[in-house]
């Protein structure tokens, strides 16, 4: 592995923002397909997004506890290089999606407490990477992009798990560098934090977020 941290910007909604981002040097961009996400965006949207990215910059489509029908229909529409999964998929279904549309997959892990850590290990017979993520409030709408962090120190001295892991959850140009010595991510993954309002990336956060990580 390089020295250099990978980092993911995800929910990217409009093409100037996917230009800061690869031109900032982001190894990933996710594109957002949970309809009460005010990061979302259509198959068809995506797909024109995502034609000036270069190769080498994947390409995540993010879907929560998506049908074969909604899953068959991004897929077709839009040549991604991941799926991310970031509701309640169980390991047999995460098992199935990597099968039926042979893609890399990433299974979000959400952590509040130090047992959360655990499903990292279940998740890793199955999943390509883990994306461990702070856990949504109860009844919150979205079951990522809250801008919300957890307890970083939950996992010193946890950082070897058997699949690549992406750190996410709260994390700004401000904090990415604390989140990254504390947890010993190598990968980092940021959605709010990179906004000006919700839903609408912000380019100098985008590069300065990328900075901080270096
Ligand atoms: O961003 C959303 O709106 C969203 C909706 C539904 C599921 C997941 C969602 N976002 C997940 C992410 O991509 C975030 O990177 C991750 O949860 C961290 O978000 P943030 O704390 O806002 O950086």
């Amino acid at each position: 592995m390089s020295g250099e941290i990978s980092v993911k910007i995800c929910g990217l909604t409009a093409p100037d923002h996917v230009r800061a981002a690869v031109e900032a040097g982001a190894r990933y961009l996710g594109f957002n397909f949970f309809p009460k996400s005010p990061r979302y965006v259509t198959a068809e949207q995506a797909a024109v997004l995502m034609q000036s990215v270069p190769v080498g910059v994947a390409k995540v489509a993010l879907v929560v506890n998506a049908s074969n029908e909604v899953l068959d229909q991004i897929t077709e529409t839009v040549p991604f290089d991941m799926l991310q999964l970031h509701g309640g998929e169980s390991i047999k279904r995460v098992s199935e999606i990597k099968s039926r549309y042979g893609l890399p997959v990433m299974k979000v892990i959400g952590v509040a407490d130090a047992e959360d850590l655990d499903a990292i290990d279940a998740f890793s017979d199955v999943a390509d990477q883990i994306l461990i993520d702070a856990k949504p409030p109860k009844n919150a709408v979205l079951p990522g992009g809250n801008g919300l962090a957890f307890d970083w120190r939950l996992m010193a001295g946890r950082k070897y798990w058997r699949k690549p892991w992406m750190l996410a959850g709260g994390l700004t140009p401000d904090n990415v560098a604390e989140a990254i010595r504390t947890t010993g991510a190598r990968q980092v993954d940021v959605a709010s934090g990179v906004e000006s309002a919700p839903g609408i990336k912000d380019e100098a956060l985008i590069s300065a977020f990328i900075d901080a990580t270096r």
